[in-house]
């Protein structure tokens, strides 16, 4: 059986709405997935599952790393995910300059530890509609496709 960890940070609850979804699809595929918010994660546990995603929000002055997510984005940089599949997806803003950069600073992080991208990242506009669902629906898919062939 698959093994999937989903770490997220949700201020206002979008983020967590995207969790939700991917978790039900990811499910329906017959992954077993663990979610657990930043504050409680520790990367080390991407080291025990097929597949490692990260979901969040973009915040501050200069579409800052939610202040929840930091340390775990930081320690990331230390655990060598060489060959591990990896996914990440988030909430964000399209009125901002940098929608959804903290999507991609994870996308980077996962990169510099030789993790390996299984899907294209899922970027919502505030709070998932149908054709959010749709993408974070096979964005899963997709994954659990890259995990079952590695
Ligand atoms: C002060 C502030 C700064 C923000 N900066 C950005 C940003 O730079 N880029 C972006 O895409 N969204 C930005 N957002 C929007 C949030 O990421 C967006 O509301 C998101 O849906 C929140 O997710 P959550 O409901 O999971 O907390 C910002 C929001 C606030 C309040």
């Amino acid at each position: 059986m698959v093994k999937a960890l989903i770490v997220y940070a949700s201020l206002t609850g979008n983020t967590a709405q995207c969790v939700d979804i991917v978790e039900e699809a990811l499910t329906d595929l017959d992954v077993d997935v663990e979610v657990v918010e930043s504050m409680q994660a520790d990367p080390h546990d991407f080291l025990d599952v097929d597949l490692c995603l990260v979901a969040t929000y973009t915040y501050g002055t200069d579409a800052n790393l939610p202040d929840e997510i930091e340390d775990f984005y930081e320690e990331l940089s230390e655990v060598d995910l060489t060959g591990k599949i990896f996914g990440t997806f988030g909430s964000g803003d399209t009125f901002y300059e940098k929608f959804c950069q903290s999507v991609d600073d994870f996308t980077e992080q996962f990169k510099s530890v030789g993790a390996v991208e299984g899907a294209e990242s899922v970027k919502v506009d505030l709070d998932p509609e149908e054709e959010d669902i749709e993408k974070l629906v096979a964005f899963s898919k997709s994954l659990v496709e890259k995990a079952a062939a590695n």
